[in-house]
């Protein structure tokens, strides 16, 4: 079986997922190419937690291996908010415009250096009757008082890369992927594809 199915609806991730995967020489599917495909509930309070609900839920329905992303945006200064609520921070439609918005102001009294923040991304890989396993990648840098750039998607015009003078949004993809939490998380699975494959792929 060479055939994988990402577990997300998100195209921003999906896009970005393609290219990470294209090292690993195998089919990647989302759940984009099931219109049918359900919603899954992200009940959990922790990445892992989501992760593991989507994974195991698609791996399940579709009896393949399925990978989920759950991930995002901790921001210190708001206690590490809005974590697992990234993609509904601003309310259930998932607009990153607004949910954009609603972390400029609560962030507007603090001073540019002190806005810092990470982005977590969590990947949990399950197959039917086989222990889900997990890989975590993280990236740090600041929110930015304003958004600027085009590309990306969510978060990204926000969060502010010091080594770049860049932010996620400004920067083309081939390098948000070499250094962002999804790009990480990938790094780790790369170290355990091997073993997953001889489990997982037979
Ligand atoms: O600027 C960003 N750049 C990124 O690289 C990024 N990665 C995650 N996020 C945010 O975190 C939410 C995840 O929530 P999430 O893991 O539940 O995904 P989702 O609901 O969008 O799709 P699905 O995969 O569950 O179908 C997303 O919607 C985004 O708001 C990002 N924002
Ligand atoms: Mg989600």
């Amino acid at each position: 079986m060479n055939r994988i199915i990402i577990a997300s609806k998100n195209k921003g991730k999906i896009e970005e997922f393609q290219k990470l995967f294209h090292p690993f020489g195998l089919t990647i599917q989302s759940l984009l190419d099931f219109p049918d495909a359900i919603d899954v509930e992200e009940t959990g309070t922790t990445f892992y937690e989501n992760a593991q609900l989507k994974s195991e839920a698609i791996a399940k329905i579709y009896n393949t291996v399925a990978i989920a992303d759950d991930s995002g945006l901790e921001i210190d200064a708001l206690d590490g908010r809005p974590g697992v609520y990234s993609a509904r921070y601003a309310g259930e439609d998932k607009a990153d415009e607004a949910n954009i918005a609603k972390v400029l102001e609560e962030l507007k009294e603090i001073p540019f250096e002190q806005r810092t923040a990470h982005f977590t991304c969590v990947l949990s890989i399950s197959a039917p009757n086989i222990p889900t396993r997990f890989v975590k990648g993280e990236c740090h840098g600041l929110i930015a008082q304003q958004p600027t750039g085009t590309l990306g998607f969510g978060y990204d015009p926000i969060f502010y890369i010091p080594e770049f003078k860049k932010t996620f949004a400004e920067l083309e993809s081939e390098q948000k992927n070499k250094l962002s939490h999804r790009a990480m998380a990938m790094k780790e699975l790369q170290v355990i594809w091997p073993t997953i494959k001889e489990e997982f792929l037979k």
